[in-house]
């Protein structure tokens, strides 16, 4: 049977991380590099510290350097560091953590070449120039359509509880990510997350195979 993970991306409190996984979320992200998400190391290792067991915490850098990666991802106990950068392949295998790759949905070539990562999964995101995640904005799914890739691919990018049903049942991604989606005047909302998690998971629930 068919179960999407899920993902709920850019978690700025240990009440929001503990809700979420409790209503259902598979994986709760922290956004360590600049922007109106970011959060320190220090709350960061307090949101990990407060999310009951079994369900991923994952850290998110753009460009970081490795060292600085590790030692906060060690700080913290990510389970995951999510790379949403130009991070190499090099990189990547260098860091010694089970890395998710942000990709950019620019073409099915730059999703093809990214499949050969060494990385547990790729996160497809919305190409938006000069911005690189959180944009709250979907692509044209279509370019996922029949893409035979080996990795596991998570779908992001302007997904909401609207939308996600739908991206489910066309694309069957291995996971969804969220984050303005689930964002009611840039904080999260509980009754969001709880209704996105319920429509993702009923879908694919109930998709056949
Ligand atoms: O969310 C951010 O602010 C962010 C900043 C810098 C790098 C990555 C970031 N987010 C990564 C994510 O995994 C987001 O959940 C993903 O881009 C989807 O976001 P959205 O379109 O807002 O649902």
């Amino acid at each position: 049977m068919y179960s999407v993970r899920i993902k709920i991306c850019g978690v700025q409190d240990p009440f929001t991380a503990e809700a979420a996984a409790l209503a259902g979320a598979d994986a709760v992200g922290m956004v360590l590099a600049p922007g109106r998400r970011q959060v320190s190391p220090e709350q960061a290792r307090a949101i990990c510290q407060a999310m009951p067991p079994l369900v991923a915490r994952v850290g998110v850098f753009v460009d970081a350097p490795a060292d600085e990666v590790r030692q906060i991802a060690c700080y913290c106990g990510f389970d995951l560091v999510q790379l949403h950068g130009r991070e190499s392949p090099a990189y990547c295998r260098s860091l010694g953590l089970r890395c998710l790759k942000g990709v950019a949905a620019r073409s099915r070539q730059a999703l093809e070449q990214a499949d050969n990562y060494p990385v547990a999964a790729l996160l497809v995101d919305t190409y938006l120039p000069g911005r690189v995640g959180g944009t709250g904005q979907p692509f044209d799914w279509r370019l996922l359509e029949n893409l035979p890739l080996k990795l596991p691919f998570i779908l992001a990018g302007g997904l909401h509880p609207g939308n996600v049903g739908r991206a489910v049942a066309l694309l069957r991604p291995y996971g969804v990510d969220v984050s303005s989606g689930v964002e009611v005047n840039g904080q999260k909302d509980l009754q969001l997350i709880k209704t996105f998690i319920k429509r993702a998971k009923e879908v694919s629930y109930h998709a056949a195979g």
